[in-house]
């Protein structure tokens, strides 16, 4: 699957990014980039930096040191408005959804930042409006076919399994139609049928929608199987890149993960 699509120009370029908590260095002098369509994963152990990386990704936080180039425009004040408006995407390590809304209604509110409308006509529901919302409503139909979860779209999200409220929460990043998708963690806690399922609606969006996917996870058997490039991280620094064959075969990789001291 993976050969067959055609990985573009990089889109994303993170250069010497340097990020710091007080005295706690989160991210030294980062550099790698993004491909379009890849599939591209950060790896690491725990307190590695990959979330924070993610983080300066979409603007939650902002780089002491280093420049984002996004599209070939450099993005210095990056924030998360900005980054969702220029189509990226994102979830969460703890599922970030509003439980007691419907599946349907979750997935709704990854459409926001695509609602044209002013806020008095669709509070008066005119023509225009009422279009704008069943063209969004279809949008979400649709995203619940793709991930399957027609049975339950009006299930409120608190009663459903784990995995599902994960994949809802796909959906709801789908729902914003990302050209990057940052997943953090996107299998964790999951059982293997949950994690095979997931696998394959990843590598679907990646292959049907185009999108490109930038991942954190742990599990080193779905990383090297989903992954075109992965980027290693140990304490805040960079320790590989590469292809999944040349990332596993890097002895700092291997080190790091035997815990050998620096
Ligand atoms: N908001 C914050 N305030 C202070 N320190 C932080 C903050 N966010 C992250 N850190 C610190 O930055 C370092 C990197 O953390 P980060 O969460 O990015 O690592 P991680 O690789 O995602 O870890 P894990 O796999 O455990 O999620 C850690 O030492 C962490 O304690």
């Amino acid at each position: 699957m993976q050969a067959q699509r055609k990985i573009g120009e990089v889109i994303l370029d993170l250069r010497n990014i340097s990020l710091a908590f007080g005295g706690v260095k989160a991210l030294t002098d980062i550099s790698f980039d993004v491909r379009e369509h890849e599939i591209r994963a950060i790896i690491g152990p725990n307190g590695a930096g990959k979330s924070s990386m993610l983080n300066v990704i979409n603007g939650v936080y902002r780089p002491q040191q280093g420049e984002i180039v996004y599209r070939g425009q450099h993005r210095k004040d990056m924030n998360t408005y900005a980054a969702a408006k220029s189509g990226i995407a994102r979830t969460f390590q703890n599922i970030a959804l509003f439980k007691g809304m419907s599946v349907l209604d979750n997935i709704m509110t990854g459409r926001n930042l695509k609602i044209q409308t002013n806020f008095l006509l669709q509070a008066l529901y005119w023509g225009p409006a009422q279009r704008e919302e069943l063209a969004h409503r279809r949008k979400v139909e649709e995203i619940i076919d793709f991930l399957e979860i027609q049975h339950i779209r009006k299930t409120p999200v608190s009663r459903l399994p784990y995995g599902l409220q994960k994949r809802v929460e796909l959906g709801r990043a789908l729902a914003a139609e990302p050209e990057i998708l940052l997943l953090d963690e996107p299998m964790a806690g999951m059982n293997v049928e949950e994690k095979q399922d997931m696998c394959r609606f990843i590598l679907d969006v990646n292959d049907q929608f185009g999108t490109t996917i930038v991942l954190i996870e742990h599990d080193m058997g779905v990383v090297m199987d989903i992954s075109d490039r992965v980027v290693v991280l140990d304490y805040g620094r960079k320790i590989g890149d590469g292809t999944p064959e040349e990332v596993r075969s890097n002895q700092d990789v291997i080190n790091a993960y035997l815990g050998v001291a620096h």
